[in-house]
């Protein structure tokens, strides 16, 4: 973890950078849920989640389809009310629409005929903010090509994005949650549909900002194997429980095991950890993959169970 004093790209003001192992267990907490949950109706997505947070975080969210993940987001984002339980983000009530928080929602295909080029994408990321109309132009314009540099977009800053890749796109997103420089990065499933390549390319940009700005990183995916060498801790939820915790702890068969309530075997092949047993794979396989190699170690004790059962 070789983070040092630096700049942001395009940060108008220094941040202190540190090694995410070291600042995130000092700096104070940019997220911190205390005793929170989220149900609808009488469903239980989660429950008892006590979470913190820190600058230069990278924490990724797993689970299976309908686990809470997105949910989990627009709680941050302050577009879900918590059923219970307490939310500070940035030391306060979240804030809809602040420009301290960059959002990578969940890829939609943009329309086919769209003339609107990367460039535009990435304005519409600044629009409102609080520059005045004298100077909103220059400094938006900057503010844009400075994103679109960091993702590498440049060179299609001018072409239509419906003539993009899906990798090409995505950057361009990510350039979009950027744009307002935010202390906060939430990703909702950027892999998707990506080639490892892209795959990679997209996790090496996350994991750029969050070492060169302190940016916390909260990044939903199924697919764990493209961020594991990056990501500090893993929140895996599953059943109305979770478990939390480093990859080499969560991602376990004990601790996986002790979330289903039921055998899961955490195995490596070939470098890979793939997930069998959970009870949401569905007939192709295992319906999240787990990779990269990760040796099986302790179970993580947290809040949450199987099935809303309460603490494992
Ligand atoms: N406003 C709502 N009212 C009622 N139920 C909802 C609402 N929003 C989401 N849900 C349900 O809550 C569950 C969790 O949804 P969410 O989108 O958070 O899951 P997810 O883990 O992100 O799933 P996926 O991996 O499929 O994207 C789903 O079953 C969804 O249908």
């Amino acid at each position: 973890m070789d983070r040092s004093e630096t700049t942001a790209p395009h940060s108008p003001h220094p941040r202190r950078a540190t090694p995410p192992g070291e600042g995130a267990g000092t700096a104070a907490p940019v997220i911190s849920l205390r005793g929170a949950a989220l149900s609808y109706g009488d469903r239980v997505l989660w429950r008892d989640l006590d979470l913190e947070v820190r600058p230069g975080e990278f924490l990724a969210v797993l689970g299976p389809n309908g686990s809470g993940k997105t949910s989990l987001l627009r709680v941050l984002l302050g577009r879900q009310r918590l059923t219970a339980g307490t939310l500070s983000v940035l030391g306060h009530a979240p804030d809809r629409g602040s420009s301290d928080i960059g959002y990578v929602p969940q890829q939609k295909p943009l329309p086919v005929h769209t003339v609107l080029r990367a460039r535009d994408l990435v304005r519409l990321g600044l629009d409102g903010h609080r520059w005045g109309p004298s100077r909103a132009r220059a400094a938006g314009r900057r503010r844009v090509d400075e994103a679109l540099a960091v993702v590498g977009a440049t060179a299609y800053a001018d072409v239509p994005v419906s003539r993009l890749s899906g990798g090409e796109q995505q950057r361009v997103r990510i350039a979009q949650a950027l744009v307002t420089d935010p202390r906060i990065l939430l990703c909702d499933e950027p892999l998707l549909s990506l080639d490892p390549h892209h795959q990679r390319s997209v996790t090496e940009l996350v994991d750029r900002r969050r070492r060169s700005a302190d940016t916390a990183v909260v990044f939903v995916t199924h697919e764990i194997n493209p961020v594991l060498g990056m990501v500090d801790r893993v929140l895996y939820l599953a059943g109305g429980g979770f478990r939390i915790g480093p990859p080499e702890e969560v991602m376990t068969s004990a601790s996986l095991s002790r979330l289903y309530g039921t055998r899961v075997d955490v195995v490596r092949v070939r470098g890979r950890v793939v997930v069998v047993g959970a009870p949401d794979e569905g007939a192709d396989g295992p319906a999240h993959p787990h990779s990269g190699g990760q040796p099986d170690g302790p179970a993580a004790e947290h809040p949450g169970g199987p099935h809303g059962d309460g603490p494992p």
